[in-house]
């Protein structure tokens, strides 16, 4: 058996899977949250069972090692099962790569490097593999970049309008993110579908706490409405989305805000938040329900911003194949998806209304059979696909052989 561990440090959290590459299933996961903070939750779970427990950790080294004694308390035994890969989300990869990367001390220095570019979610995933590689020197690991898929973006969708030397000398592009998740959710749609993945055209939303759209034409990017940060575009839990850049200059200069300060408005007290008191949707669709006004526009902003980005995606692509929905609200919310394409009947989108309502999980289709693109609810799912991706670039085989030619312990 092949097994991978998949380790996810967001700014403030540490998500992790250890995965079994032959039957792809979830031997054992876990999320470390509120790092740094006075006491950090711990939640691991093997099978049905379900351990947590509250405590300080410091930094990304405490909470690599609080997941490593819960595996030795609670397993699995990763001592007997040793993983054979340790795959690494890793958010910016800038232009330097277009794809993953064994990790090596060059690859940390550029990770390091590309800090500016995202500077809540790099030094963390950055810290995650330096402690993953002291825990586990003999293992190939492998950096899976949120940005790579969108490397296939045309210039005129990733370019600012802004001076091209001031752009180029400071990095200032369009490079999309959640790459991961829309690759994985449009080879899932296609495969579902029985079209090969080149042959159709699909529009993504993947909508959770962070959200962003992506056109992909024969599987690959095209568009995606994230931009040099994950700021740009959908609104989202906290984040504001698409904001006329002079709101900035007008609240420095008007309501004395520093640069710091409208970075930590837009980025963690904007979107659902800023709009309506919470960010997790759930709360704001209840609100609603009981007629809160403020409620009801946040789900107004944030249908329509949605519906903006879905129609430059069917020009963009000369219409759709498919409409894929993924994400904590995407594969959750069938009121959101009700709202986000009503009305197109006129564009050849017609939803089901029963099978939209349908509490039934995996990957479905909610669209009527008359409708010509389909819409899906498509689970994402991108631990696998980064453990994937990482057995594939260490050219280790699911059933744990080296692929010919390639040294199972290739570390670049
Ligand atoms: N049943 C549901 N109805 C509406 N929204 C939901 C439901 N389940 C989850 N969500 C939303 O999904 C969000 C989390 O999405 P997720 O993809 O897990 O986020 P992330 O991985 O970015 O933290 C939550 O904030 C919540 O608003
Ligand atoms: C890049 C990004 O926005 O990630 P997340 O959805 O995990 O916040
Ligand atoms: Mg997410």
């Amino acid at each position: 058996m092949t097994v991978a561990l998949v380790i996810n440090s967001g700014s403030s959290s540490l998500k992790y899977q250890v995965l079994d590459m032959v039957t792809c299933g979830v031997l054992g996961q876990g999320l470390i949250e509120r790092i740094g903070e006075e006491t950090a939750d711990i939640a691991h779970r093997v099978g049905d069972a379900r351990y947590e427990s509250r405590g300080p950790i410091a930094d990304h080294i405490a909470a690599f090692a609080a997941m490593m004694a819960a595996f030795a308390e609670h397993g699995p035994d990763i001592e007997g099962r040793r993983p054979s890969v340790v795959g690494h989300r890793v958010v910016h990869g800038g232009r330097r790569f277009d794809g993953p990367a064994i990790v090596t001390d060059r690859v940390e220095r550029d990770i390091e490097e590309l800090e500016p570019l995202a500077p809540l979610h790099n030094p963390a995933n950055l810290e995650g593999i330096r402690a993953a590689r002291t825990a586990f020197p003999d293992l190939p690991h492998v950096a899976v970049f949120d940005t790579a898929f969108h490397a296939s973006i045309p210039e005129a969708a990733a370019t600012y309008a802004i001076d091209r030397e001031v752009a180029a000398r400071h990095r200032v592009r369009r490079y999309g993110f959640h790459g991961t998740s829309h690759a994985y959710v449009a080879n899932q749609t296609a495969a579902f579908l029985g079209r090969p993945i080149d042959e159709i055209d699909t529009i993504v939303l993947h909508i959770g706490n962070g959200a962003s759209a992506c056109a992909v034409r024969g599987g690959r990017s095209i568009d995606t409405s994230m931009g040099m940060t994950p700021l740009e575009g959908l609104v989202m839990g906290t984040r504001s989305g698409d904001i006329d850049p002079a709101v900035l200059v007008h609240l420095h200069h008007h309501a004395g805000m520093s640069f710091d300060e409208l970075d930590d408005f837009l980025n963690r007290r904007s979107g659902l938040l800023g709009l309506a008191g919470s960010s997790d949707l759930r709360d704001v669709l209840r609100a609603a329900d009981r007629g809160d006004a403020d409620a009801r526009l946040a789900i107004d902003v944030y249908v329509h911003r949605i519906r903006r980005y879905l129609g430059a995606y069917l020009v963009g692509l000369g219409g759709a194949d498919a409409i894929a929905f993924t994400a904590g609200v995407g594969e959750n919310a069938a009121p959101i998806r009700r709202l986000v394409v009503a009305d197109l009947e006129w564009l050849g989108i017609e939803l089901d209304a029963e099978r939209n309502a349908s509490p039934a999980r995996g990957t479905r289709v909610i669209s009527t059979d008359a409708s010509r693109t389909a819409v899906l609810v498509v689970p994402t799912n991108e631990e696998l696909e980064i453990a994937q991706q990482s057995l594939e670039t260490a050219g280790i085989s699911a059933n744990g052989q080296a692929e010919t030619g390639t040294d199972t312990h290739r570390r670049g």
